[in-house]
């Protein structure tokens, strides 16, 4: 395959390895890709496993699939109970099942934990060939190594084109690279509440997150989520819901909701992955290596939807302003007092646009 970010013959895709098969207590299955996979920033995996669930069935032209991209704490379970593989129940559930936005009655839907996650497939938590976890040894990826793992996965399942690739936050950033590495791989994408590169703003929050996990990986990441989750929600939000109240504990009601966060981030995710999946983050930009940000938005031939939400103070909507007008469609503005979080918490109007999208 070529046409990820032009990749040199050195980093062509992994090749599939083989399938594993599901996880006997969970619902994912797993893909093995042979490496060396060589990754942008100049590291080598020797293999990548795919920790990836789906919803529906493949058409014989393998024309309904898509695909469905998580952002930075999220995994492949988009929808059904919490289970020992995915600690926390589907993340976008209302908009995956028969009858609903994602119509598994019609769709094939995919989900895939992405590269440098830790919830399955091949991350910090994954065993180096020393035979130690990689842990911060882990090599830089970026959201191009990111897609063209999934190309890979696509690759394996038989889709040569997704009817849409379908993101919020980080996962929109993946859409709206596969839309732009892969433009005959996607016939439409769904951008949500995310941007075509990373800004000042967004580095400033996330390396200083990086940087308290890297003074203490378990305390730090706790730190992590609270300063992160005050990004995805909005400062009215906070301030009609816990004001200035002092709870019967003698903690500020608002520090005890960002504390009961940051516990349940830190007993179910990585903090290397956590610094891995931040770092590529902070290295994305649509337009590197093709122009600029402009060049390689004209590539995209998919029919589009480019959302975001009104109090989003962390992807403002002048971020989906620029995407939209490059494509050449409206910007679709979900109204939300939740800021960030509106992509996850907005089903209704979110799974009205992705009805729009899909005609579903
Ligand atoms: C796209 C993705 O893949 S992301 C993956 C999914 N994301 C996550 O799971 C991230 C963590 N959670 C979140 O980001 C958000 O909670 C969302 C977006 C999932 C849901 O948002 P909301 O429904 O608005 O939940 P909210 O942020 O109000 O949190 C509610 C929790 O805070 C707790 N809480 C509320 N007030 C307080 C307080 N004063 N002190 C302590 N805890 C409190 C509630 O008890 C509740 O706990 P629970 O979730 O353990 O049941
Ligand atoms: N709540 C989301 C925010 C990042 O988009 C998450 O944890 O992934």
């Amino acid at each position: 395959m070529t046409g990820v970010r032009d990749v040199p013959a050195s980093r062509t895709p992994p090749r599939t390895g083989g399938w594993r098969d599901g996880d006997p207590t969970g619902d994912r299955l797993f893909l093995d890709l042979d490496g060396p996979v060589h990754l942008e920033r100049g590291g080598v995996l020797p293999g990548v496993r795919v920790a990836y669930e789906t919803w529906g069935e493949l058409a014989p032209d393998g024309g309904n699939a898509v695909l469905v991209e998580h952002a930075l704490t999220g995994d492949s379970h988009v929808t059904g109970p919490a289970g020992p593989g995915h600690p926390t129940p589907g993340w976008w559930a209302p908009l995956v099942g028969p009858g609903a936005p994602l119509d598994t009655d019609r769709l094939f839907v995919v989900c895939a934990n992405v590269l440098g996650g830790c919830q399955g497939t091949t991350g910090p938590s994954s065993t180096a060939p020393d035979g130690r976890p990689w842990g911060p040894r882990f090599p830089e990826v970026t959201v191009a190594d990111q897609v063209l793992v999934e190309a890979a996965l696509a690759d394996a399942l038989g889709v040569r084109r997704w009817a849409a690739v379908v993101g919020g936050s980080m996962g929109g950033m993946r859409a709206l690279e596969w839309a732009v590495a892969l433009p005959d791989r996607v016939a439409g994408l769904f951008f949500l509440a995310s941007g075509a590169a990373v800004t000042a703003d967004q580095l400033g929050t996330q390396t200083t997150q990086q940087a308290a996990v890297r003074a203490d990986p378990v305390a730090g990441l706790g730190i992590a989520r609270r300063i992160a989750h005050l990004t995805y929600r909005s400062a009215l939000e906070l301030d009609e819901r816990f004001g200035t109240t002092v709870q019967a504990d003698g903690r500020f009601a608002v520090a005890s909701y960002l504390e009961h966060h940051a516990d349940k981030l830190v007993r179910r995710f990585d903090p290397d992955s956590y610094v891995v999946l931040t770092e590529a983050m902070n290295t994305w930009d649509v337009g590197r290596g093709r122009g600029g940000v402009a060049a390689a938005l004209a590539r995209v031939t998919a029919r589009a939807v480019v959302a975001g939400v009104d109090s989003d103070r962390l992807y403002p909507l002048a971020l989906q302003q620029q995407v939209a007008e490059a494509l050449g469609v409206p910007l679709q503005v979900v109204s939300s007092p939740y800021g960030h979080d509106g992509f996850l918490i907005e089903a209704d109007a979110v799974g009205a646009l992705v009805r729009g999208l899909l005609g579903t």
